[in-house]
């Protein structure tokens, strides 16, 4: 049963939602020790240890105060989207989007840190829907984790047109929150304790993978930011907008509302989208908002808004957010509260090829943001992908001798269709090691060139003989051969070391190897998952699969050859090659080398 309470908060039989003022709190979910939430009871001997546990995090650390919370619940907004809350086309604006939902995000932060808390960053978020007038917007917010004195919210936003009881996805997206400190100290936060269900403990471990997301963002967002300052030209895209800060624009601390900044930003991205496209394109994702620092009452924002780059279906607007109080504003000396990226496209009708106007630059600064825009959206779809975790249906198919020519030809058949395809966008180019990535809806794919001085046939004899791999690439502990069914076709099992704090995983792969059938053609080794009944899953090794890999080596003459090495990217393979993705490791271009060397030593003597 469900009670409305004010604003659009719903106060329900399973969660205490509404978290503004004093409400009676139920007794199932009172932060005294020895109750339990849900399905999840407090065994009585853990009881003691979390008592103990509780009471060292209660304790005040130097420099910091630490708070006593109760456990953190699910809050959630349902609001009827009305006229008021949509654009000129019927459709709720994502500025009122945004500020809904750092609400709500605010407000499961402050339960679970009991004090007033302030946005630091609100992660890259994709729109999948939007709502109309009429429709329930449903906003919902976790705390997944507390870190140090920050903590990650989990929003989840769906919206139901109430004639269909079809509750649709709009978006998942997180927030960064951290107390507000009253005075210098910063505020300790307590761990996120009782993680009852498998998603709760899922988003949890999670968490802490998308905090090295956001953190190595940041990095890249100081240096592209340190190198803005440094050049003080403007393009003649860009476009400047300023707000007045209001009382109506601050939140309930008094400081200006990070939903309001960022629905302004929101605003000020559009005009310069639509400005440029003469039309009225969506928007479809932003990378991270960022609260650099705060601005209240009284301060003049300024939001310089400028079209960066242009692609096939999508457009990057990048946002700055200048702060100034009258002294500030009266020396033209702006405070920089906050940056982000927001991605627009075209609305797809049908028969419609979207298209949109080229940007060029004409400054060094253009440049830089026309470059780093490729850039980023690189980061964006290795980031989007590794987010995902993507259950996949098995990709292995049994290993079956009988079938050996139709399995065979199925493997090369798929390499070569992925080597085939169009459109690979350079990753990181070296003098001799290229990596490549190919993206489409559902499907990333990674490419490594290497330029060898060796025969093709020299570097076909090594790469086709998986069990010396371990020798050259350290993501191969070991490998063995299973069973050799011909010269062509041979069946190993592979393990690999854990990544990233992540479990050790092994492979069982077919290769399959074919030589050229005519000149200029490539040597072959195709590698995919297949299942076989003498290779049971080994404990300690998560058993995972690859549904397309292996290498062309194309002769470039005697002694020089070009390896291929390609890779459909599966959840078994991510751990693996996500660092290069997001490009925080250059492992790939390391193993790259180290094939290179490998292939150029005469191993062969020293081996046989
Ligand atoms: C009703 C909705 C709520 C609102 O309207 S709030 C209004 C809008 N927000 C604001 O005005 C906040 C403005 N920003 C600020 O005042 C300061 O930046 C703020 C939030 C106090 C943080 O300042 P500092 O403490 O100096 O920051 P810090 O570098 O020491 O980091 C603190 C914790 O944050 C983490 N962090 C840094 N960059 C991050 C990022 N990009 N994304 C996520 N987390 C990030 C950092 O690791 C640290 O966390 P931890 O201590 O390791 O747990």
């Amino acid at each position: 049963m469900t009670q409305s309470l004010q604003n659009g908060f719903t106060l329900d039989n399973h969660y205490l939602r509404d978290l503004k003022g004093p409400v009676p709190v139920p007794t199932q979910y009172a932060p005294s020790l020895g109750v339990h939430r849900g399905s999840c009871p407090v065994e009585p001997h853990k009881d003691q240890e979390i008592k103990k546990h509780r009471s060292a995090q209660a304790a005040p650390l130097l420099g910091s105060c630490r708070v006593q919370t109760p456990a953190p619940m699910d809050v959630q907004m349902c609001q009827s989207i009305q006229p008021c809350h949509a654009d000129h086309q019927g459709d709720l604006s994502a500025g009122q989007l945004l500020k809904w939902m750092d609400t709500i995000a605010c407000l499961a932060a402050e339960r679970h840190a009991g004090m007033a808390c302030v946005t630091l960053s609100m992660d890259d978020i994709q729109f999948e829907e939007t709502g109309r007038v009429g429709q329930v917007m449903t906003i919902k917010s976790k705390v997944n984790r507390a870190f140090t004195t920050s903590m990650e919210v989990g929003i989840r936003v769906s919206v139901q047109d109430v004639r269909e009881h079809v509750e649709r996805l709009v978006c998942v997206a997180y927030s960064t929150f951290v107390g507000k400190p009253a005075g210098p100290q910063k505020v300790l936060l307590r761990p996120v304790e009782d993680l009852c269900s498998a998603e709760e403990q899922l988003q949890h471990s999670l968490a802490s993978e998308r905090r090295r997301l956001r953190l190595y963002n940041e990095q890249t967002f100081s240096t592209l930011m340190i190198v803005e300052r440094s050049q003080n030209k403007i393009d003649s895209l860009l476009r400047s907008n300023i707000e007045l800060v209001l009382p109506p624009h601050a939140n309930h601390h008094g400081n200006t509302f990070g939903g309001q900044i960022m629905a302004w930003m929101e605003n000020a991205a559009t005009v310069a989208a639509s400005r440029l496209c003469g039309c009225f394109p969506s928007l479809r994702s932003v990378d991270m908002f960022r609260f650099r620092g705060p601005s209240s009452v009284g301060d003049r924002l300024v939001f310089k808004a400028v079209v960066n780059n242009t692609f096939n279906n999508s457009i990057e607007v990048g946002v700055r957010v200048e702060a100034y109080n009258c002294e500030e504003w009266t020396a033209n000396k702006p405070r920089h509260i906050n940056s982000a990226f927001l991605i627009y496209q075209l609305a797809n009708t049908p028969g419609d090829v979207p298209a949109f106007p080229q940007v060029t630059y004409t400054t060094q600064d253009g440049e830089r943001r026309y470059l780093s825009a490729i850039v980023r959206k690189r980061i964006r779809m290795a980031r989007k992908h590794i987010l995902s975790c993507k259950e996949e249906a098995p990709l292995s198919v049994p290993w079956d001798k009988s079938n050996q020519v139709y399995l065979g030809y199925n493997n090369v058949a798929a390499l070569t269709v992925l080597a085939g395809k169009q459109d690979w966008e350079a990753s990181s180019i070296s003098d001799r090691v290229a990596v490549y990535v190919h993206e489409e809806v559902e499907l990333l794919c990674v490419q490594v060139q290497m330029e060898v001085m060796t025969s093709a046939l020299h570097a076909f004899t090594l790469l086709a003989d998986l069990t010396l791999r371990p020798l050259w690439d350290n993501h191969y502990l070991s490998c063995e051969e299973v069973e050799r069914a011909d010269e062509e076709e041979t069946v190993y099992h592979i393990k690999c070391p854990p990544i990233n704090g992540g479990k050790s995983r092994d492979f069982v792969f077919l290769l399959s190897k074919r030589q050229p059938c005519k000149d200029g053609d490539p040597y072959v080794v195709a590698l995919r998952s297949v299942t076989v009944t003498t290779v049971p899953p080994v404990e300690g090794f998560l058993r995972s699969e690859a549904k397309c890999a292996g290498f062309l080596i194309h002769s470039l003459g005697l002694n020089s050859c070009k390896v291929c090495y390609y890779n459909q990217v599966t959840s078994g393979v991510l751990p693996y090659v996500a660092g290069n993705l997001a490009g925080w490791s250059k492992s790939m271009e390391e193993t790259a080398s180290a094939c290179t060397t490998f292939l150029e030593r005469d191993l062969i003597t020293t081996l046989y």
